[in-house]
């Protein structure tokens, strides 16, 4: 048996697509939503995203506004471009491009955003306002793992998921994704304390792998049939990306989201989606 693929690069197009027509609604109604990214420092890896998030802005028809600081801007220096997007109205929704270089207080900067500018879904009045099922921006990469198990018609709801990951962008929101009364999926949150990690996978019918730890998950350890979403991001010598799935569970699996090509283009277009509601929140 081969798991069938959690088309993350189709599922993102068809999104985009969607986008595309309501931004053209809002221009009519004259309303032009610009996404906002802050990046400081020249991580490769963080330049690369943050120019892949304004390619899709391109596509869409939303308006760019990049922020760049050196890597030796200091907590006062980024409080500064954060109070400046705040209060520029051509900035409808922004982004702060983490990990912030080390010692910047990430928490602080996250807690100076406009909560109903944060496209991101990760300030704490909006992680505060999910808890509490109030509407709210969602965590960009738990929703994109979401939607992306809908678009293929894997059931969610009665099913066993098992997380493995505490990270805040994805391990720590995506069990309050999924146990939302629209989803009603029962989660089992994993992570380095897990006692034995393979006996939970086993049991899983969805497996979300967001640990970073290269080929973590193991055929061994998957139930025929699970769907496998693989979200870890983990660089071989070469540069290449490794996930968190070994390539052997694709003949285990009955449905596997590829890395790249899953759940990263799912990420960037569910930033688009809270950056277009937010704007069709403003015109009501
Ligand atoms: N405030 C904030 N928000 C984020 O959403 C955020 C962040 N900080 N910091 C870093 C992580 C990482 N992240 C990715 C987004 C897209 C891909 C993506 O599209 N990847 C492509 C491949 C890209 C490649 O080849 O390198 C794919 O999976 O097909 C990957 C990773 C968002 N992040």
């Amino acid at each position: 048996m081969t798991a069938q693929i959690l088309d993350g690069k189709a599922t993102a197009a068809a999104i985009k697509s969607d986008l595309t027509v309501r931004v053209a609604a809002l221009k009519e109604k004259g309303v032009t939503p610009g996404l906002g990214t802050i990046l400081v420092g020249d991580d490769p890896g963080s330049q690369k995203y943050v120019a892949g998030k304004h390619r899709d802005c391109a596509q869409v028809g939303i308006a760019s506004i990049q922020r760049e600081l050196p890597a030796t801007a200091t907590q006062e220096e980024i409080e500064a471009v954060v109070r400046e997007l705040n209060a520029d109205p051509a900035c409808t929704g922004y982004i702060v491009q983490l990990p912030l270089p080390r010692g910047i207080d990430e928490n602080r900067v996250l807690e100076l955003m406009d909560p109903d500018k944060d496209a991101d879904g990760l300030h704490p009045m909006n992680l505060g306002r999910l808890v509490l099922n109030e509407p709210a921006p969602l965590p960009c990469t738990p929703n994109g793992v979401l939607t992306l198990l809908r678009a293929h018609g894997v059931e969610i709801k009665g099913a066993e998921v098992v997380v493995v990951g505490r990270g805040v962008t994805i391990g720590r929101p995506m069990p309050l994704l999924l146990t939302r009364r629209s989803e009603n999926a029962t989660v089992t949150q994993c992570h380095t304390g897990t006692r034995d990690l393979s006996a939970h996978l086993r049991r899983a019918d969805i497996i979300v792998a967001a640990a970073g730890s290269a080929h973590l998950v193991r055929p061994e350890d998957v139930k025929p049939g699970a769907a496998v979403l693989d979200v870890g991001v983990s660089r071989s010598a070469e540069g290449k990306i490794v996930g968190d799935v070994h390539p052997g569970v694709a003949e285990v699996a009955g449905w596997i989201s590829p890395n790249p090509g899953g759940v990263g283009p799912m990420t960037r277009a569910q930033l688009l989606v809270n950056v277009v509601e937010a704007a069709e929140r403003s015109v009501g």
